[in-house]
């Protein structure tokens, strides 16, 4: 008998923030070109650390990215999408309410969007479902 051995994808655990305003705009920014899935447009956020829990990961993601403190966040949607050369698990949560202004502290673009215009961005790929949860939300 042979017994293959898979080496399963590393699985990268992302918190992600969908950001919103009093007028049910939300927060998009732009990838850096060189970073994984770079140019396309998406919603802040990043790589829990290890031992970090996903709302430490989301205030500290959204303090580095965007400088504002998270007050106030829900969850969303969970994700898990497979890109082939990884897995991610997109850990989405509403963030309603923020202290500060939030702007592109990394030099990449912001965009305060409303929900109709969210069709006009390109995301990654494992968005679909979050564009998806955030307009059934909103209509
Ligand atoms: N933040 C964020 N990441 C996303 C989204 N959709 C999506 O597929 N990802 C993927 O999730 C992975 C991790 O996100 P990230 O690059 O923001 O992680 P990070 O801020 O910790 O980056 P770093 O490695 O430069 O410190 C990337 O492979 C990215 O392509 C999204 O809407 N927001
Ligand atoms: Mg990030």
């Amino acid at each position: 008998m042979t017994v293959k051995i898979i080496n399963p994808l590393p699985k990268v655990h992302v918190a992600v923030g969908v950001i919103i305003d009093r007028d049910n705009r939300i927060l998009i920014s732009k990838r850096h070109n060189h970073l994984h899935m770079g140019g396309r447009w998406e919603f802040p956020g990043g790589k829990l650390d290890d031992e970090e829990d996903v709302q430490g990961a989301l205030a500290r993601e959204l303090l580095e990215e965007l400088s504002i403190e998270v007050r106030a966040s829900a969850p969303l949607i969970v994700v898990e999408h497979d890109y082939g050369e990884k897995v991610v698990l997109l850990d989405v949560w509403w963030v309603h309410d923020f202290a500060g202004e939030p702007h592109g502290a990394e030099g990449q673009e912001v965009r305060w969007v409303s929900v109709e215009e969210l069709g006009d961005y390109q995301f990654p790929d494992a968005n679909t479902p979050i564009v998806e949860a955030v307009r059934k939300a909103l209509s």
